[in-house]
């Protein structure tokens, strides 16, 4: 047997809520830490939460209260700074988007200018309007309906290139909109990737994903084609609206009253928008937390029979996506309907209006039709443009929480800092003192040694905070006090990733990945192409795996099920996760419980592996045990 040097993490006898963590180094000095009991819910800990309804009870409304807090926080950071954010979004499209709307501009010009050449043919029935454009010589308007109407082939290809600028818009516009949501998802993504652990033990992964997914729909949209839409919308209103004071001043006076209220009402409901939306995208976001989670523990589930009470669960986030649906529903619809109402009480007025006017000879039937066709494009111009507002706003409530996915600085980089690429003298716990994000202290105080090329022991009860050395030494969390010492190098100042691919570690419960066991090997390695089929092999057999590997029709190329799941028995997958651990060639090898899941015999064949490979390697090695 190798030799090999213990450190013991210990749990008070006596004292349950602030004890200490007796934790006595290898070979000299002794630490005390304090040692707070706590319960732990996260998402890897489904077990525990599905174990006690109470726990589940107080998680739920830990969550709900939590939720009401982060809503509130939000709509007070809502703003139109946001805005200029996502605008810059559209920047590398730019060309795509600008293309786009000049096709908007050339459809909209064709349909614009119809209803004005149509009410010039409607005047040559008017006599008197006939007789002034004699004395007068015909306008080119005009001379232009007449020539459609003697030409109707060429009115059809004008009507055509305006249906083609249109395609040509809509296709500009919808790539553009899928290429920045692209752009955003993989940003968002790309910097979530980056996020510390500290990160993921306060968001949900469903949650997550729901940002990604729903979130950068909505602001893609709202960027996009929704934005073409809108300036179509203001094309027109604007087209329209200029060619209504054109076609009859008079007439605009009763429009004129319509447009404050237009205006307010634009204001009242995208506040309202803005606060729905993001309120919805939050309770979405929480249904779909709750989802993925239960249903990636699914055998869990199963086994503590708790189908009913997680469909609960799930149902109470619908509920609260149900209730702030019907507030939107209203408001939306309120909305839409003081547009309308505005908008065809200005239209009956200008007929009511026009109609006098025309008895007293200052307006023709002809003026009077354009300016109501006109008046009809405006108004319908409005309600795409509330429909615009509205998707704005959404646009604007969904981009707060995936800009702030996006904008929140790790406190641990993933590369940057000195690079080292062995450890000669060993490894230095100097006065460590370690809590989680808001939990109570795990130890105080912590100096230990672990030797370099020796086999170093982590022992001690459950919770006692093994693996969270081993967490501390990946540099997955910064120690809250004290150093850790590699070679005299603090561990703060060397590159996080280099550092942590001298690292071969077999946790606790090891996750593999939907994909073929070869590589789920390779996976730790910085270029699994490099990797060898003699270097597979004998990490396979290192591992006591290559047997049962060869039994499976596929061998290395079997593909297993999601995180490992299926087709692999708890053994098995412990004993990939070792060939994957070793496979890089490790200068420093955790391994976290790493036998607990083999029988005897398999657990004797891998420590009798792992004592030749170490003996003939010399490597660093910790070993963290119950035992
Ligand atoms: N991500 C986390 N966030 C908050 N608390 C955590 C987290 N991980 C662990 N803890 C808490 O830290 C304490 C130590 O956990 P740790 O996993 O290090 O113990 P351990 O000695 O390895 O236990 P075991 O032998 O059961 O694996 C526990 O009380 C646990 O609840």
């Amino acid at each position: 047997m190798l030799p090999v040097s213990r450190i013991l993490l210990s749990a008070p006898l006596q004292c349950i809520r602030c004890g200490f963590l007796n934790l006595p180094s290898s070979s000299t000095a002794r630490s005390f830490c304090s040692f707070p009991r706590q319960s732990i819910f996260n998402s890897a800990n489904a077990i525990r939460i599905l174990r006690s309804s109470r726990l589940l009870q107080k998680e739920l409304k830990r969550t709900f209260a939590s939720s009401d807090k982060r809503k509130a926080l939000k709509l007070r950071e809502a703003s139109w700074s946001q805005f200029l954010k996502i605008a810059r979004l559209a920047l590398p499209y730019k060309r795509r988007i600008g293309l786009g709307f000049l096709f908007l501009g050339l459809g909209s010009s064709i349909f614009l200018v119809t209803p004005h050449i149509l009410g010039k043919l409607i005047d040559e029935f008017d006599d008197s309007k006939r007789n002034k454009a004699k004395a007068e010589g015909e306008d080119r308007a005009l001379k232009i309906a007449k020539y459609l109407k003697q030409h109707p082939l060429a009115l059809i290809l004008l009507l055509v290139a305006g249906a083609a600028a249109i395609v040509g818009r809509s296709y500009c516009m919808h790539t553009a909109g899928q290429l920045i949501i692209n752009d955003l998802r993989t940003k968002v993504f790309g910097k979530v990737l980056t996020h510390d652990m500290a990160f993921f033990d306060k968001n949900r992964v469903g949650e997550i994903v729901s940002r990604l997914s729903s979130d950068a729909l909505v602001v893609g949209h709202a960027v996009s084609t929704n934005l073409s839409d809108g300036l179509r919308s203001l094309f027109t209103i604007s087209g329209s609206a200029g060619l209504m004071v054109y076609t009859s001043t008079a007439l605009c006076k009763p429009v004129t009253i319509v447009i404050p209220i237009i205006f307010g009402t634009f204001y009242v409901f995208g506040k309202l928008q803005r606060k729905y939306t993001l309120m919805m995208q939050e309770a979405v976001a929480q249904a779909n937390g709750v989802a993925t989670e239960r249903l990636s523990n699914i055998k869990t589930v199963r086994i503590l029979v708790a189908e009913t009470r997680e469909l609960q669960a799930y149902k109470d986030k619908i509920h609260d996506i149900w209730e702030i649906s019907k507030k939107e529903g209203l408001f939306k619809g309120i909305m839409f309907g003081s547009f309308q109402l505005t908008g065809y009480l200005a239209i009956t007025s200008v007929l009511f209006y026009g109609t006098h006017l025309i008895s007293k000879g200052l307006l023709t039937y002809g003026e009077l039709s354009s300016f109501c066709l006109y008046a009809a494009l405006c108004v319908g111009g409005l309600s795409s443009l509330s429909t615009f507002y509205n998707e704005l706003m959404k646009g604007l409530g969904a981009s707060q929480r995936l800009f702030q996915l996006a904008e929140e600085k790790p406190l641990i980089p993933i590369t940057g800092g000195k690079k080292i690429d062995d450890i000669v003298k060993g490894i230095r716990f100097e006065g460590v003192a370690f809590t989680y994000p808001d939990r109570d202290t795990i130890f105080n105080d912590v100096s230990f040694k672990i030797p370099a090329g020796k086999i170093t022991a982590i022992v001690g009860p459950s919770g006692s905070g093994k693996s969270t050395v081993a967490n501390l030494l990946l540099r997955l969390y910064n120690p809250t006090q004290g150093r850790i010492l590699v070679d005299e190098h603090d561990l703060r100042e060397l590159d996080p990733s280099l550092w942590r691919r001298m690292i071969g570690t077999v946790p606790q419960e090891p996750i593999l990945f939907s994909t073929t066991i070869w590589n789920n090997i390779c996976y730790g390695a910085e270029n699994p192409a490099l990797i060898t089929n003699a270097q597979i092999q004998q990490v396979a057999a290192q591992s006591n795996s290559l047997e049962f590997i060869k039994t499976f029709p596929e061998g290395f190329q079997t593909v297993i099920g999601e995180a490992g799941h299926s087709m692999l028995s708890g053994g098995q997958k412990q004993r990939i996760a070792i060939a994957r651990a070793l496979v890089t060639d490790p200068k420093l090898l955790i391994m976290d419980e790493a036998t607990s899941a083999l029988d005897a015999t398999s657990e004797y064949l891998v420590r009798k592996a792992l004592n030749n490979l170490l003996e003939h390697n010399k490597k660093t090695v910790i070993i963290i045990a119950h035992r």
